[in-house]
């Protein structure tokens, strides 16, 4: 079948290599770090300015008319963040900003595709390791033009389980967090591990290096592009409960299978976070 978002896919692989390689550039000179939500919600002019070089390479590309935009940044400002049926680009210029910021090297570009609230495709630059993870609906995943699978470990016991603690660093969220991670932990299981990007612990999942990835907290921005490559590469999503994976509910368990994912499900700790498309509007 013909193949209707291939110029968008191969467009975006293109602009993630082109954001990466600017990223990269910045991060040789000084840093000037501010600060989101909170004190430990790092932003930097390099997550803006990668932001709008994307989004305008898109616009440019493909018209605003008729093609919508969701970035961390446009949102972060006072942009709607709703999902519509029309085609939409769910952008992260710089996954891992607090990594960027102290040269631990993950950090990634991050776009992701969708239609009808569909996810089509999804790109994850890492770019620091230069590493481009690509995935179509129903055509497979790639790091480096290679493809990728997941792990078919099906004991938990044999597996390495990513998770994040997030920025919220409420006591009773962070106590959540870390008797979660504990319980897996003595489970047990071989590791656990957490490269302070969640689309490269997606990727991380998706090459079979890691069994699964959770977290609550995500947004849409930082899962987007890596759902897709997950799937493709043979692995699954499901919400924290057990239920069927929504983008916008900021929870997630990517898994290589489902016999993984329902046993870090049974431990999971569940704490209330604000949808994404529930954030208040500034604009
Ligand atoms: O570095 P960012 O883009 O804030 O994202 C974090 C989670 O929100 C790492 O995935
Ligand atoms: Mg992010």
């Amino acid at each position: 079948m013909e193949d209707p978002w291939k110029r968008e896919f191969e467009f975006a692989v293109e602009v993630a290599r082109k954001a990466g390689a600017e990223i990269r550039k910045a991060g040789e000179s000084e840093i000037r770090v501010m600060t989101k939500s909170c004190t430990v919600d790092l932003v930097t002019k390099t997550d803006e300015r990668v932001e709008k070089i994307i989004i305008g390479s898109l616009k440019e590309e493909f018209g605003e008319g008729t093609h919508c935009f969701i970035g961390e940044e446009s949102v972060a400002k006072g942009e709607a963040c709703v999902l519509t049926d029309k085609p939409t680009w769910i952008i992260d210029p710089v996954d891992g900003t607090t990594n960027f910021v102290h040269g631990f090297p993950f950090v990634a570009v991050s776009i992701g595709f969708a239609v009808n609230k569909e996810l089509e495709f999804g790109v994850v630059y890492s770019c620091l390791e230069d590493k481009m993870y690509k995935a179509q609906k129903g055509k497979g995943a790639f790091c480096n033009d290679e493809p990728i699978q997941v792990s078919d470990v099906q004991d938990i016991k044999k597996s390495i389980i990513i998770s994040e603690h997030g920025v919220d660093r409420s006591p009773e969220k962070v106590t959540k967090i870390f008797s979660t991670m504990q319980k897996i932990l003595c489970i047990p299981v071989h590791g656990l591990r957490g490269s302070g990007t969640a689309a490269t612990n997606m990727c991380l999942v998706a090459c079979g290096a890691v069994e699964a990835f959770f977290e609550i907290g995500i947004h849409c921005w930082d899962i987007a592009a890596g759902a897709v490559i997950v799937k493709e590469a043979g692995g699954l999503l499901l919400d924290v409960n057990g239920g069927p994976f929504d983008l916008m509910s900021r929870r997630m368990v990517s898994a290589n299978s489902d016999t993984i994912a329902q046993r870090i499900i049974k431990e999971i700790e569940i704490f209330p976070v604000v949808r994404d498309d529930a954030l208040v509007q500034k604009k």
